[in-house]
């Protein structure tokens, strides 16, 4: 649980997501929430359930960003959901339910990668002694002295990874791979159940491989880390973390709000609202790993309504989501931040990546103006598609950089990209509306 404050919560999200303070806020509130309803005692506390936050605005503004990287800081089950995937109960499609499922999945998921960091250190030992046993046989059966020292001088070589390329022969059980199941849409509880019975079956097995040392040692340290962890726990502490903590992000639920004109015709949607409701209002799923209430996942909903309103959502619906925020459209100067400043901006990205060819990429201020200019300017010109415009931008303006960058007989090893690098490389294809269309 994070004990960290609201001021704290949205300076960490500030280092990944530009503006959108109202949206910041709100989400740091709702997790401060979690912590200071953990803090009240007795009975009451089960009674305090969240408030669920309705996120409205424009595609590509940073909502779904809020909503991970919270997630994120919060260490907590997090999934994305399109309300417009699922259909009312009773037709083809899937169901609501299956969000749950798929949370919990997500929180086993966390919990089994948490658990295996925490016996890594006994699951190496163990891979260790393992390998010494494979390279030395002799070893195993205690020849006194000397067999131990040379045990001793291979567990040197070993650790210093003189042995790493040597290839050798060792068992391990083919357990952990899963089998794929098609079933229909609808039916992923029968998936589960088939998939749990077909991984019994093939528990047994074990297999002869021929490995590199290195190799070995990795599958190893997985194999004896599986016999290490405790999957009761796993799932009991996953089952917890998706109850108490997991955060649900419903994307486009504007699309299954009914408007005002077509009232009754669409009766699936607003039967996909209702749906919802329960899991929002809190209920009980029967999931893989047992029974899961809902009371205390936290929604965030989210959608444009441009064509509807939070208004046409079905009343009951409108009171589970008490909280609004409206994210702002970008500007040219947001995009200008958002390609430099966050953490793991898309120029840090980039920069790094052509670095490992030896081209040292360099970005004037001018350079990102222009490409914020230009984003912009597309956005307006054909689709908005926000802040996703300027992946593929920067993508097209390094184009030739990144073919080329390889090339031994490179001009220069720097590449400084200022406004009149982007002009030659972007301003014909942008001019075009017909072609940046396919293209930016
Ligand atoms: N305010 C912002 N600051 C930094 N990056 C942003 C911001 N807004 C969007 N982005 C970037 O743009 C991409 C798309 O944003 P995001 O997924 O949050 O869109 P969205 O608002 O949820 O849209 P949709 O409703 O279509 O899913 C992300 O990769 C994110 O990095």
């Amino acid at each position: 649980m994070s004990t960290m404050t609201p001021r704290e919560i949205v300076h960490a999200l500030d280092k990944h997501i530009i503006g959108q303070e109202d949206a910041k806020r709100a989400v740091a509130i709702a997790l401060r929430n979690r912590w200071r309803r953990q803090q009240v005692e007795g009975d009451l506390r089960g009674e305090i359930t969240p408030k669920n936050i309705l996120m409205i605005g424009p595609t590509g503004v940073g909502k779904t960003e809020i909503a991970r990287r919270l997630a994120r800081l919060a260490n907590a089950p997090f999934i994305k959901v399109e309300a417009t995937k699922f259909t009312e109960v009773g037709y083809v499609g899937r169901d609501v339910e299956s969000i749950i499922r798929d949370l919990v999945e997500t929180a086993v998921k966390m919990e089994r990668e948490a658990a295996v960091r925490r016996v890594r250190p006994r699951a190496e030992e163990a891979a260790e002694e393992r390998i010494l046993d494979l390279l030395l046989p002799a070893g195993r059966d205690g020849e006194g002295g000397s067999g131990e020292s040379t045990r001793q001088l291979l567990r040197k070589k070993f650790r210093e990874g003189a042995l790493d390329e040597r290839e050798i022969d060792v068992e391990l059980s083919s357990q952990g791979r899963s089998v794929d199941i098609m079933t229909p849409p609808g039916m992923e509880e029968m998936t589960s159940q088939l998939q749990s019975l077909f991984s019994n079956l093939s528990k047994q097995q074990r297999k002869t491989r021929r490995l590199t040392v290195k190799a070995a040692f990795e599958a190893l340290c997985e194999e004896e880390a599986g016999t290490l962890v405790n999957e009761e726990e796993i799932v009991q502490r996953a089952r917890d973390a998706a109850e108490q903590n997991g955060i649900v992000f419903v994307d486009e639920l504007d699309k299954v709000a009914k408007r005002g004109e077509t009232a009754g015709a669409d009766v699936s949607r607003e039967g996909v609202q209702r749906d919802l409701l329960p899991l929002i209002e809190g209920c009980t799923v029967s999931t893989k790993h047992g029974m899961l209430r809902t009371d205390h996942i936290l929604f965030i909903a989210s959608g444009a309504f441009h064509l509807s309103r939070p208004s046409d959502l079905i009343p009951e619906l409108q009171g589970r989501l008490p909280i609004r925020v409206e994210l702002q459209a970008l500007t040219p100067a947001d995009f200008r931040r958002i390609l430099a400043e966050p953490d793991a901006s898309l120029t840090r990205q980039y920069e790094a990546l052509l670095a490992t060819e030896g081209l040292a990429v360099r970005f004037t201020d001018d350079g990102l103006d222009r490409i914020a200019e230009l984003a912009w300017q597309l956005n307006e010109t054909t689709e908005n598609i926000g802040a996703r415009r300027l992946h593929t931008v920067m993508e097209r303006l390094l184009e030739d950089a990144s073919f080329s960058a390889a090339d031994a007989s490179l001009a220069s090893d720097e590449l400084v990209v200022d406004a009149a690098y982007v002009d030659g490389q972007l301003a014909e294809l942008a001019l075009d509306e017909d072609l940046s269309r396919f293209i930016l």
